[in-house]
């Protein structure tokens, strides 16, 4: 078996040899000069949606990789049984795994509109300006320690309007929710803590408490906005421990000499007689964010094995950052717990 070789977005420059550039993706989306790139990465994400469920490469697979459901990924095993999923959490890998697998999921949505989107919806004559807003997209990040707190504007609306040469339209909005044609159990998604994953057919933001028997809201998917909003400007942090506002807490994660050690920045995990500034973490920043986006009653991103399904998530977690400072003692220390990051594995 061939294995899928990760390695983003080609890197092209721009006309003056510019680097294309991750943008937050508020300033992103509300500048109406990037219309036509957003329409691109919006039809591109609807489709990469589409793509049957059974598939290496389709949205739901590279989604489940995260979590559930737990099956092998590229990798030549019959079982995934690695826990809930190939993620790493609470290690010095957290921020070293993800990264990869953003740029999977980059890579995939560029892919699909290079060789979908534009051959299907941009006349011949405007493909060169449209492949070169493809070559130009990154995929942009929630900037979730701006004040006020907000979702992404990109994410609010159940349907959203995108335009190309010859026709403008509006599409269910590939990221406001996901959505699956049959109940997520039939395709391995079971049921945790006592939520009914498995009964639902899309991702759900602070829902109400499931019932018995679900609500149809709940199957068809809750986004609550005005609970999400006020869990993030509530910022209560988990364990009661009082780091101020998102930003405060991102303000103190890239200080110079905050953390001791480069482990402490990345991580939740803690080591006896670590000083209490080092209880904070990337991480652990993360985590926060996760739980008040998906609220009390297992809205979709709370749930480690299930969170990568809600689309935010990939706009959540561009946010990872990476401090110079540490790139020396980084690659020491990365493979100190485990030599592989499963199911990504080193080019041989
Ligand atoms: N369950 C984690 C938060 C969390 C982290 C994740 O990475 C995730 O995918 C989903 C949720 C915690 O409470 O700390």
């Amino acid at each position: 078996m061939s294995t899928f070789p990760i390695t983003g977005v080609p890197f092209t420059p721009g006309p003056r040899g510019q680097v294309p550039v991750r943008q937050d993706v508020d300033s992103w989306y509300l500048n109406p000069q990037n219309g036509k790139q957003v329409s691109l990465f919006l039809v591109a994400l609807q489709k990469f949606q589409q793509i049957p469920y059974a598939q290496k490469l389709s949205y739901f697979q590279i989604a489940g990789i995260h979590g559930l459901p737990l099956i092998p990924w590229d990798e030549n095993t019959k079982a995934q049984g690695r826990g809930l999923g190939y993620c790493t959490h609470n290690s010095i890998l957290f921020p070293t795994w993800h990264r990869p697998y953003l740029l999977l999921f980059e890579q995939r949505l560029y892919k699909i509109m290079i060789q979908e989107v534009i051959p299907q919806s941009v006349p011949p004559n405007d493909r060169p300006e449209w492949t070169a807003l493809a070559k130009d997209f990154r995929l942009p990040f929630w900037d979730w320690a701006k004040k006020p707190t907000d979702l992404p504007a990109i994410a609010k609306d159940p349907t959203i309007s995108v335009f190309f040469p010859q026709a403008k339209y509006s599409i269910p909005n590939p990221l406001y929710k996901f959505t699956t044609t049959e109940v997520m159990g039939n395709l391995g998604i079971f049921d945790l803590d006592g939520v009914p994953y498995s009964k639902v057919k899309a991702t759900s933001k602070c829902p109400p408490p499931p019932k018995n028997p679900l609500q149809n809201e709940w199957i068809n998917g809750i986004q609550d906005e005005a609970q999400v909003v006020k869990n993030l400007r509530a910022h209560a942090w988990y364990q009661n421990r009082d780091y101020g506002t998102i930003g405060e807490a991102v303000y103190r994660l890239l200080s110079e000499n905050y953390f001791s050690t480069y482990d402490a920045f990345a991580s939740t995990r803690l080591t006896q007689g670590q000083p209490p500034a080092d209880y904070l973490s990337l991480e652990g920043i993360h985590n926060n964010i996760h739980n008040w986006t998906g609220g009390d009653n297992g809205g979709h991103i709370s749930s480690p094995p299930v969170s990568s399904f809600d689309p935010i998530f990939w706009l959540h977690h561009w946010q990872g950052v990476c401090r110079k400072k540490y790139s020396d003692t980084m690659s020491e220390n990365i493979f100190k717990g485990s030599k592989t990051l499963w199911p990504i594995l080193k080019p041989p």
